[in-house]
């Protein structure tokens, strides 16, 4: 990196690291954190060398905009990780491939077949009758005025919509439910977020691994989820359901129509790499971002009685919620995405590699490079945002600002050709199931705590959730 940058080129600002680690022993638990507060001191582009891998950390819209759209082609790959390896069958998915033909038809692949705005408007049967199903369970509580965790609901509710999706109506009972289901989606998420030093330190760093039992446990968890797809191929074989077509029949399709992706045809790997992504990456997101909404909502009851107030004028009183009718409720989405500002549930986006030489702000940016988006930093920079840390959905009235990959100011799916695939599906999520427990319940804090005593701590991981539980008692709007 010195060499590169030697005479020739302005040094990119970088904090004093040690021999070895480098500046890894200053990343926190809460690395977008502690690499924000590392930016007010070296700026908005910032190199690290983190172990032996030097990485560009980009704090502010206009960086991310330079790297995002002007010069996306230069940087979007994605660099090797131990971890993501064994979880995407050798880089076989979509998030993790580096960038080359076979990424590109997959993601046209998935796009086209599994994410399109057709595709996940044919699957509201299935949101519509899992929402049904929480609400039923919250007038429950509520009759009982029983607190509700909302971070367990959420997820549970994310959790049955895409294995629904994914693998069929028919399997929820004898598989889907089951606890074993469950640990596996669980144990996924804990290899992916863990520090894995093979990442950083690529000759010996799979002894570390070894020796502190993460290699041993991704390759079981890898193992489980194998057994796991196995069992739904067959399942999807012998007990194939008349006009069923869930994820996993179009990916059998693909596979007996010998559809051709890159260089390859589709093989059963490349069906349980995908698989992987749409589990890995739709489950946990969007319930995160339910919980943070319900959060911030609560502790701001103005803004809770103005979109109650909305949804409720709108609705009027109707006992369900239909898929259009959340189309038109302007200021719940300006909810979301002030929601999303405060805490974007990928706070770092994914990691990406640099392809070929670059340059952002005048520093040039060598192959090989990692890159951060600092997209929590950019939600809070004040130099875009007035009172960055309070919680005022009105910032975005009269405003064009969205979180479709066009403002680098709000950048909750991130931007260019790596962009959230499954933005729409996601979206539609929040919105509907943010909606309807609004519209459907009052919220009010469990006995004996203020508002103050919400902790809006974030827990550490790939994914940024909330720390604690959020646990409200919901009053019942209509009977
Ligand atoms: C609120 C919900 C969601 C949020 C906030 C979110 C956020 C993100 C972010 C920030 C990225 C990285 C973008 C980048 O590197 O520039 C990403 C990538 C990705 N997401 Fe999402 N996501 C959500 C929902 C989903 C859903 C529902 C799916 C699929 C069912 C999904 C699948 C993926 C995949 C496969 C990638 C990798 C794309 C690639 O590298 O080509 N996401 N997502």
């Amino acid at each position: 990196f010195k060499r590169t940058n030697h005479g020739q080129h302005r040094q990119i600002p970088s904090p004093p690291g040690f021999p070895i680690i480098g500046n890894l022993h200053q990343l926190g638990a809460l690395q977008h954190q502690s690499l924000w507060n590392l930016s007010k001191m070296y700026g908005p582009v910032m190199l690290l060398k983190l172990g032996k891998v030097p990485t560009v950390v980009l704090s502010s819209s206009e960086t991310a905009k330079q790297a995002l759209k002007e010069n996306d082609l230069h940087c979007c790959s994605r660099p090797p990780s131990a971890g993501t390896r064994e979880l995407s069958y050798n880089y076989l998915d979509m998030s993790s491939s580096p960038y080359n033909e076979y990424w590109k038809e997959l993601r046209k692949l998935c796009a086209q077949e599994l994410l399109s705005a057709h595709k996940i408007q044919s699957i509201q049967p299935i949101k519509d009758e899992e929402v049904k199903k929480v609400i039923d369970s919250i007038a429950e509580s509520a009759s009982l005025k029983d607190p509700v965790n909302l971070s367990k609901t959420f997820l549970a509710l994310t959790t049955s919509v895409v294995c629904k999706a994914a693998f069929g109506v028919s399997f929820e009972e004898t598989v889907l439910n089951s606890d074993r289901f469950n640990k596996l989606v669980r144990d996924a998420f804990e290899m992916l977020g863990s520090f894995s030093a093979s990442d950083f330190f690529p000759h010996i760093g799979w002894i570390i691994d070894m020796f502190k039992g993460l290699q041993g446990r991704r390759v079981k968890s890898v193992q489980d989820f194998d057994a796991f797809y196995e069992q739904m191929f067959d399942l999807h074989n012998k007990e194939k359901q008349e006009g069923s077509d869930d994820f996993v029949d179009l990916l059998l399709r693909f596979e007996k129509e010998e559809t051709v992706v890159g260089n390859d045809k589709l093989t059963r790997n490349h069906i349980k790499a995908i698989l992987m992504n749409i589990l890995l990456g739709g489950i946990d997101t969007s319930a995160i971002s339910m919980t943070w909404a319900m959060a911030e909502l609560a502790k701001n009851p103005r803004v809770m009685n103005k979109v109650q107030s909305e949804i409720r004028s709108h609705i009027k009183n109707k006992e369900r919620i239909s898929f259009d009718d959340t189309d038109k409720l302007e200021y719940l989405k300006m909810v979301i995405k002030e929601t999303w500002r405060l805490h974007p549930p990928t706070p770092l986006l994914l990691p990406r590699e640099v392809m070929t030489e670059f340059k952002i702000n005048g520093y040039t940016i060598p192959v090989k490079t990692r890159l951060f988006v600092n997209v929590w930093a950019i939600g809070r920079d004040p130099d875009t945002w007035k009172d960055p840390e309070m919680f005022i959905p009105e910032r975005f009235m009269d405003s064009n600002i969205d979180a479709k990959g066009q403002n680098f100011e709000l950048l909750s799916f991130g931007s260019g050709r790596r962009i959230c695939p499954g933005m729409y599906m996601g979206t539609t999520m929040v919105e509907f199931g943010l909606a309807n427990l609004l519209y459907h319940f009052d919220w009010k804090l469990p006995e004996g705590m203020a508002i103050e005593d919400i902790d809006m701590e974030e827990a550490p991981g790939l994914t940024m959730s909330k720390k604690s539980e959020l646990l409200l008692v919901p009053v019942k709007y209509l009977d």
